[in-house]
């Protein structure tokens, strides 16, 4: 049988975090299928949504988990957090309470998710500017009180979307690497010591 051949190089698992309503689902929709609703149907416990993306000339394909924000589905959704390598959260620009609610999902993060989990802070809806309650200055300043990147992104008008989950994906991959620069470090120092071992006088 003939194999087929491979459409990516690497996969990497994302979780997109956030409260109810703040329009993850529709950052996911606008990322992976150039399309945007304008109603609000809530995601009942999770989903997810595959794309492949060529960062530094490596395929690499990201599955999305889209998490629902409704308290009731909290059980189920934790369950995600532990094979997640990058992380989205997300607030609505034009909600305070979203924002607010930012470090209660942080916490959760830093109880669920990996240690070495990426993870970046998203401001959605900047299209509504009449409607804004958070400034630009606050969220920028509470993401680098984190150490992470930020945007701020609007589904409907398709802005910074894909730089956001790009983002995201490049910090998995820069990480990644770098595991991988120190297995690679670790084995020739092993390697080094096992062949110093067989010069060894003991071993002659
Ligand atoms: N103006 C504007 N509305 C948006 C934007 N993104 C999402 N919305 C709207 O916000 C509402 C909620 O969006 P969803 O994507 O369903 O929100 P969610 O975060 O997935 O919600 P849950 O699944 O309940 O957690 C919908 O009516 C969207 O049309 C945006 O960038 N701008």
């Amino acid at each position: 049988m003939r194999k087929m051949a491979k459409q990516y190089d690497i996969l990497f698992r994302l979780l997109m975090l956030g409260d109810s309503g703040v329009g993850k689902t529709s950052m996911l929709r606008r990322f992976t299928e150039s399309e945007f609703e304008s109603s609000h149907i809530s995601t009942i416990g999770v989903d997810f949504k595959m794309k492949t993306l060529e960062i530094d000339g490596i395929k690499v394909r990201v599955q999305i988990w889209d998490t629902a924000g409704q308290e009731r589905y909290k059980t189920i959704t934790k369950q995600y957090y532990r094979r997640a390598q990058g992380i989205i959260l997300v607030y609505d620009i034009t909600s305070e309470s979203s924002f607010q609610h930012i470090s209660k999902w942080v916490g959760d993060v830093d109880e669920f998710a990996p240690h070495q989990v990426q993870r970046i802070l998203v401001g959605n809806k900047s299209d509504e500017q009449s409607n804004r309650q958070v400034p630009l200055e606050q969220g920028a300043k509470l993401a680098t009180s984190y150490g992470m990147d930020f945007f701020e992104t609007s589904a409907s008008a398709n802005r910074n979307i894909n730089e956001s989950f790009t983002r995201v994906a490049e910090l998995v991959l820069q990480a990644h690497k770098s595991d991988i620069d120190n297995l690679i470090g670790s084995l020739d120092e092993y390697l080094d010591r096992v062949a110093l071992g067989r010069n060894h006088p003991a071993h002659r």
